[in-house]
C-alpha cells in the first residue's frame, strides 16, 4: 500500500525539530520547519543544514524553512511542536489562527509548564482544543537521529488513528515508532528523566563508578514512577522507551544537554555559567525546581530530585548531599507488585 504523503509542519528549528524534519522529508513528506528569525530560515534553505544546532547534517530536499507561521502551517495535515517548554504556550497562541479543527498535533517537548504544573499535551488541550493531540517521546538524541543510528520512540495518545498516522509517517529503517495510550505517563517520563540526566552528569564529573551510575539510574526510575503514580499515570509506562529507555540514554550520554549542564556543575561551575556555555535547551534545570516543589506539596518521597534541588538552587555541597543520601532510612528495592504475585 502506498504511504499517504503529508504536509508536515515542525514548529521549532532547534536540534529536535530539525531531526524530525529530516526523517519526515526522507520518508517523502513535504516539510515546513518554522523558525523565529528570517536569517536562520534563509540559511537553512541555502545551506541545506541547520548549522547552529546540527552542524554537518545535510537536510533532505523536501525541507523548507520559513519564519512565517502562516506559510509554515498552510495545508498542514500533521504538526510537530518542538519548542522549549518555556516558549511553548506563547508559540501556540501566535499560531492558533492557522490551525484548522481536526489537525493532528504532536508535542515533542519534554518539559513542564510552571503555571498549574501542566504537561505540553495539557497546554495544547488548553490552547488548541480543536486539534487532535498526541506526544512523542523516547531515547532520541537528535544528533544520533540525523546520523541514522537506529532507535525507537513512542507516540502517545488515546486517539488510536493519530498514533497509526504518526507510526506510518515517521517509521523508517533506522527509526521504529511504538504506541501507548497513556499520554500523561509518556510525557511525564520524558520530562522527569531530564532531572536525573543532570544528576548523572554531575556524578560523572566527580568520577563515580559504573555501579554508582546503575544504582542512580535504578533509584531514579523508582522515584519517577512513585511520583507519576501519585499524579495518576500508569507506572508500567515507565518500563517502556519513554521511561527507562530515555532515562538510560540521557543519563549515559554526553550528547545529552542536561547531562552536559550537570557535568559542568559537577566541575564547580555556577548554574549561570553552565547554562550559558551550553547555549541550547536543558529542560531539566527548570524541571528540578517544579518537581521538587510538587513532591513537597504532594508529600512524595523523591530523595534524588530533592537533593539535586538543594545542590543546584541552594548551593549545598555535592559531597555532603551524597553522604546524606547514602545514610538515609532503609527502603524496599521494588515497590510495585503485580496483582496476584506473591510479595
Ligand atoms: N535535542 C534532542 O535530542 C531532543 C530534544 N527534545 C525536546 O525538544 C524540545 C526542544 O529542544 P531542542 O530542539 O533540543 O532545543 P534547541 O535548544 O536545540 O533549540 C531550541 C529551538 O527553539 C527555538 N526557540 C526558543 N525560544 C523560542 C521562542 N520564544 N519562540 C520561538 N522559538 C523559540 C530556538 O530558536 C531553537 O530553534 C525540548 O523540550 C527538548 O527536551 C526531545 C527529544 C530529543
Ligand atoms: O531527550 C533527549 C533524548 O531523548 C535529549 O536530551 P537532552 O535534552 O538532555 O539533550
Amino acid at each position: 500500500m502506498e504511504q499517504e504523503r503529508h504536509n508536515a509542519t515542525i514548529l521549532g528549528g532547534g536540534s529536535f525539530g530539525t531531526a524530525m524534519a529530516s526523517i519526515l522529508a526522507a520518508n517523502g513528506h513535504r516539510v515546513n520547519i518554522w523558525v523565529r528569525d528570517p536569517e536562520t530560515a534563509a540559511a537553512i534553505n541555502l545551506d541545506r543544514e541547520n548549522s547552529r544546532y546540527l552542524p554537518g547534517a545535510e537536510l533532505p530536499a523536501g525541507v523548507n524553512a520559513t519564519d512565517s507561521l502562516e506559510e509554515a502551517l498552510d495545508q498542514a495535515s500533521l504538526v510537530f511542536v518542538a519548542i522549549p517548554s518555556k516558549a511553548f504556550m506563547d508559540v501556540l497562541r501566535q499560531a492558533r489562527e492557522w490551525v484548522p479543527a481536526g489537525t493532528m498535533v504532536i508535542s515533542c517537548t519534554k518539559g513542564i509548564y510552571s503555571e498549574g504544573f501542566l504537561l505540553m499535551s495539557e497546554v495544547l488541550q488548553q490552547e488548541w482544543p480543536h486539534a487532535r493531540i498526541g506526544a512523542l517521546s523516547g531515547p532520541n538524541l537528535a544528533k544520533e537521529i540525523v546520523e541514522q543510528k537506529f532507535s525507537g520512540t513512542v507516540v502517545a495518545s488515546p486517539d488510536e488513528e493519530l498514533c497509526q498516522v504518526v507510526q506510518t509517517a515517521l517509521s523508517c529503517d533506522y527509526f521504529r515508532v511504538y504506541d501507548n495510550p497513556d499520554i500523561y505517563g509518556v510525557e511525564l517520563g520524558g520530562a522527569l528523566k531530564n532531572i536525573y540526566a543532570v544528576a548523572s552528569g554531575m556524578a560523572a564529573a566527580i568520577g563515580v563508578g559504573e555501579n554508582s551510575r546503575s544504582f542512580m539510574i535504578t533509584r531514579s526510575l523508582a522515584e519517577m514512577s512513585r511520583f507519576a503514580v501519585e499524579l495518576g499515570a500508569n507506572p508500567m509506562t515507565f518500563l517502556g522507551l519513554s521511561g527507562v529507555g530515555d532515562l538510560i540514554a540521557t543519563c549515559s550520554s554526553s550528547l545529552s544537554r542536561n547531562y552536559q549542564v550537570g557535568f559542568q556543575l559537577g566541575q564547580g561551575k555556577s548554574l549561570e555559567e553552565a547554562v550559558e556555555s551550553l547555549g541550547q535547551t536543558a529542560e531539566g534545570i527548570n524541571t528540578i525546581k517544579l518537581v521538587a516543589d510538587k513532591a513537597a506539596e504532594l508529600d512524595v518521597y523523591m530523595p534524588l530530585a530533592t537533593a539535586l534541588y538543594q545542590i543546584v538552587y541552594h548551593g549545598q555541597p555535592l559531597e555532603l548531599v551524597i553522604q546524606q543520601l547514602m545514610s538515609g532510612e532503609y527502603k524496599h528495592d521494588v515497590e510495585f507488585q503485580l496483582a496476584g504475585a506473591s510479595a
